[in-house]
């Protein structure tokens, strides 16, 4: 142990060197004068390196080595959060990034398959002080003893399960497990989808799989950032420290309620208007609209025009529509197309009227006097209006809101549930309350629509001429400052981002863009046709079939990562089945892999949960729990609802603690009424979970876990919910009712 703790504190002074070094490089880039685009460009190149390095090892600095394998060779590595190479000519590797090749016996190796191991130690460490060793003997031939040896590395694991929640998800790299080692590796090309019961580490493998992704794609994926959506803010709020604990920044988290820019979802719908939104017949009713919005006029338009009246009858826009069309391009592209066949119609028939010759010769007028009247008519505004009239320019927000107000193309049912009121304020599209279910259909309409992005392109490519123009300079001037202690990867050759190992100046200005991974992600917020390099989908069961296509337009190449469970289905427009959400898009060219271990919910309750799901499901098979505790859940009668808000204080009371999390998990419409009860809890939209006592509607609860929960009043809950609401702890669970419990909950009475 003396040992380990000398080379952790060698590791530490090692990272200190690195930071400040670091830190000294940012400053001086900071301070650096800056006269023009290539001297800005350079010191942005030395401050991202530099801050990307300092966010690494900022994460790096707590558990920065967990392990250690000894091979049959002679190889001996440590194993830890991020690759860390020593101060000598040879850059010799003091600790091994957990991503790496060489690290994956740590997770693999067994006594029966033991991938050239001798020996495996786990090291337990507090705030970087060694606390325990783990050692297994994978070659029984090894004669050498540690005193450290037992067969108990699982106790290792068991710690971390039962280890006190902060409210905050945490990295499980000490601990993976081998199916789960497998599938965080597995290669990034296809649709991936990972499923398992509560609590059987699915988005544990999510995040560690984006983890790795990045390191092992990087080329790939730090460019293009990984995209991961989760069901709600909580829930992000939960997961979100986790990656930059791994190392990693090019990320962008978000709810599929979030990836319309300029667009906040604030709104709400009853579940029958969710359901009707998020249905796939939504994407062919806001086509068929849209066709109606490309208009006949009945019989014709009148248009007061200089030279005389034009006359913009039904047949000269049936055949305008018809060229447009014809295009096949999204309505605000073909608009042009549109405009120009009616403008050379018009034209066509003043020149048919002015120049006629009355002795039936040809026209009289000549190709330039025709020009000027063409001119004329495409710059007539009674010319403009009226094509505004049959081809409107639209955006997606007012085709939308149109589409709201009046829907068509649906059973009359679901145009009811959807329909909201007429406001004529002039400003309404700015002022509507866009709800989560209207985000995919808003992305659908600025698909139908097409968007005049070519300015905003051509500002981009004259960007980048002008970086590769500058990039040379800048290859000589990050060679001066490269890092080469970081180690990234195994191999020698690959550095840490730097730009003089790169071939010409057009992939450093490329590469430029790579660098600043919070950029990459910062920017893929900010645009709608942005397309990920991976997108990992949580929670995905939830996910609407207008949602998915949503989500498959953000990621054409269909490298995907998607974990959920069926069974914990509650959202109304959740597709729910894997083939329903897949098949419209991938066909079957997609793989599942099943997660069948809870890690978190002791068999106690997980049995208990498990029997409110088999009581509509008789052949629903449960994950098996991989511990314990002799805690039993319980159930507590309250007489009236009017005694619940004391009651549930009385049982907050004897289950709270300042060093443990607890949840208060009851149905939305009793919120009201509980939080004057709890004036220590956190609640609303966006509770903070790292509070002691947090109060939460079902919906909120998902993904997330506690050391305790309370769920009060489960005949409020849909049947899924609870099956949700009653896994959510680690340790204990109870339930307070004045209702009767719901058919299959079956608890001690207390
Ligand atoms: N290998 C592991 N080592 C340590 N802890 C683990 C491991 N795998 C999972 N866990 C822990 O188990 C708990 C459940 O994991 P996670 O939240 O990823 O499950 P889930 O399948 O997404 O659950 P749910 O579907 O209920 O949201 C977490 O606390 C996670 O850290």
């Amino acid at each position: 142990m003396r040992q380990e703790q000398e080379f952790i504190d060698l590791l530490r002074t090692r990272l200190a060197v690195l930071e400040t070094r670091a830190e000294a490089a940012v400053q001086a880039a900071l301070g650096q004068e800056v006269t023009n685009a290539q001297t800005r460009l350079e010191r942005d190149v030395l401050v991202a390196e530099n801050s990307g390095l300092l966010a690494a090892y900022a994460s790096g600095e707590h558990g920065l080595c967990f392990g250690r394998l000894w091979f049959r060779d002679g190889a001996d590595h440590h194993i830890g959060r991020l690759g860390i190479r020593a101060d000598d000519a040879e850059r010799t590797p003091l600790v091994v990034d957990w991503r790496a090749d060489i690290a994956r016996p740590f997770y693999l190796a067994t006594g029966y398959e033991p991938m050239g191991l001798r020996r495996r130690r786990h090291l337990t460490t507090e705030r970087n002080r060694v606390t325990g060793l783990h050692d297994e003997i994978l070659d029984l031939t090894d004669a050498e003893r540690s005193g450290f040896e037992g067969s108990d590395a699982d106790a290792v694991l068991l710690a971390a399960l039962d280890a006190a929640r902060t409210g905050r998800m945490h990295d499980i790299v000490q601990t993976i497990q081998a199916d789960q080692d497998r599938l965080i590796r597995a290669p990034h090309q296809g649709v991936l989808v990972v499923e398992g019961g509560p609590g059987t580490g699915k988005t544990a493998v999510a995040l560690h799989r984006a983890a790795y992704l990045l390191y092992a794609q990087r080329e790939l994926l730090a460019r293009r950032a990984v995209l991961i959506v989760g069901p709600n803010p909580a829930f992000l709020a939960y997961i979100g420290q986790v990656l930059p604990s791994l190392g990693e920044t090019g990320v962008l988290l978000a709810t599929p309620a979030e990836l319309f820019p300029g667009v906040r979802a604030i709104g709400t719908d009853t579940p029958a208007a969710a359901a009707v939104k998020g249905d796939a017949a939504m994407a062919d009713a806001l086509a068929a609209q849209l066709r109606d919005r490309q208009a006949l006029p009945d019989p014709a338009l009148v248009i007061e025009h200089d030279d005389g009246v034009l006359i913009l009858d039904r047949a000269i826009a049936a055949a305008a529509r018809e060229r447009a069309r014809a295009t096949q391009l999204p309505h605000n592209l073909a608009r042009p197309h549109f405009a120009f066949a009616v403008i050379d119609a018009l034209t066509e028939q003043l020149v048919a009227r002015l120049g006629h010759d009355p002795y039936g010769g040809p026209n009289l007028l000549g190709p330039d006097d025709q020009a000027l009247i063409g001119k004329a008519v495409a710059a007539s505004s009674g010319v403009h209006a009226a094509i505004d009239e049959l081809w409107p320019q639209l955006t997606p927000e007012q085709f939308l809101a149109d589409f709201l107000e009046e829907p068509t193309h649906l059973p009359d049912a679901d145009a009811a549930a959807i329909r909201r009121v007429h406001d004529s304020r002039p400003e309404r599209p700015a002022r509507w309350e866009w709800t989560p279910a209207d985000v995919p259909l808003l992305d659908e309409a600025a698909e139908l629509l097409g968007e005049d992005d070519s300015a905003r392109r051509a500002a981009e490519e004259a960007l980048r001429q002008e970086q590769i123009a500058y990039a040379q300079g800048v290859l000589d001037l990050s060679y001066g400052s490269r890092t080469q202690e970081f180690e990234d990867r195994d191999d020698e050759d690959a550095e840490y981002l730097a730009a003089h190992d790169l071939i010409d100046a057009e992939r450093l200005a490329d590469r430029q863009e790579e660098i600043d991974h919070r950029t990459a992600a910062e920017r893929a917020a900010a645009d709608r046709t942005w397309a990920f390099g991976h997108v990992i989908v949580d929670e995905a069961q939830e996910v609407s079939a207008m949602a998915w296509r949503l989500l498959m337009r953000r990621c054409p190449t269909r490298s995907m990562t998607l974990v959920g469970d069926p069974a914990q289905t509650s959202e109304p427009g959740g597709c729910g089945s894997w083939d329903a959400a897949l098949t419209p898009h991938v066909q079957d060219r997609w793989q599942r892999v099943v997660l069948d271990v809870n890690y978190r919910t002791p068999s106690e309750i997980m049995d208990a949960a498990a029997a409110v799901h088999r009581a509509s499901d008789p052949s629903f098979t449960p994950p098996r729990s991989v511990r314990s505790t002799g805690v039993r859940p319980w159930a507590r009668e309250v007489d009236a609802p009017d005694e619940l808000p004391a009651a549930l204080a009385k049982a907050v009371g004897e289950l709270a603690s300042p060093e443990r999390r607890l949840a208060v998990i009851a149905p939305a419409s009793l919120l009201d009424a509980l939080t004057p009860a709890l004036p220590e809890a956190a609640s609303g939209a966006a509770p903070d979970l790292t509070s002691p006592v947090v109060l939460l509607a079902p919906g909120q609860a998902k993904g997330l876990e506690f050391d305790s929960v309370l769920v009060v009043e489960p005949a409020g809950f849909g049947a899924n919910e609870l099956y949700v609401a009653l896994t959510r702890a680690t340790q204990s669970l109870g339930v307070l009712h004045t209702e009767a419990l719901p058919f299959g909950l079956e608890l001690e009475t207390v």
